[in-house]
């Protein structure tokens, strides 16, 4: 069936990972403003071709990587995250995914390496120290006028990178670093023209303003 003209279609790289988080969060989004988009998972070539936005989730970059290139989809992957029409946002795994450099365990895998920055996997240690910090991401974030919610966002760490480096600060913004009790700041969430990249999930908070946010600043552009 065509669809309306102006209906964009976001879609979530369901190889592997927690993509099932993302697609609720993006369709609570869709509910509550009325955006005019369509999220749907992407496991095939077809299916991204559909799409005007990718998401790719936090889960096992390695495992994402090998997957994608055993499916045939690697190269399409490529192709799609390269094309400035096309927005495009890694979480975690899906960050590791799209970088240009992996400082660890480098020869796992292998990344799209569209962003210009070099990740460093698993920076704060193994999954028992996951943590949850409160950020608050009002410096970036533009507010959505219809919401009331406002304050610091619950920010999930599961066995997170951060990006080390920079590659070409011309191209890459940092939007956001966290403190870490030893006095360093790290990089957690950049943004590279159509492209985000948060160390962070999301999807897994309880509050649905940073897809709201990635929704009408990269997918709609309101
Ligand atoms: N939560 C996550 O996505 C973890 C990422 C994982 N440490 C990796 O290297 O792929």
């Amino acid at each position: 069936m065509p669809r309306p003209k102006a209906t964009k279609v976001v879609g979530v790289l369901a190889l592997q990972g927690a993509f099932k988080e993302h697609a609720e969060l993006v369709e609570t989004c869709v509910h509550e403003h009325g955006y005019p988009i369509t999220v749907c998972e992407v496991k095939t070539r077809e299916e991204l071709e559909r799409c005007d936005a990718l998401i790719i989730p936090g889960g096992e970059s390695t495992a994402i990587s090998l997957i994608a290139q055993r499916c045939g989809l690697f190269e399409h992957l490529q192709k799609f995250v390269q094309d400035p029409a096309k927005a495009v946002w890694g979480t975690c795994a899906g960050l590791i995914f799209l970088a240009r450099e992996i400082t660890s365990d480098e020869k796992l895998i292998r990344p799209l390496g569209v962003l210009h920055v070099a990740v460093q996997r698993n920076a704060f240690g193994r999954q028992s120290h996951s943590f949850v910090a409160q950020c608050n991401f009002s410096s970036f974030m533009t507010p959505n006028k219809h919401t009331s919610k406002t304050g610091p966002f619950s920010t999930v760490f599961i066995r997170a990178p951060v990006i080390d480096r920079v590659l070409d600060p011309e191209k890459v913004q940092v939007l956001y670093e966290i403190d870490t009790p030893a006095g360093d700041n790290l990089v957690v969430a950049v943004r590279q023209s159509n492209i985000l990249g948060t160390s962070f999930h999301p999807e897994l908070a309880d509050d649905h303003r940073f897809h709201d946010w990635f929704l009408r600043d990269f997918v709609i552009k309101e």
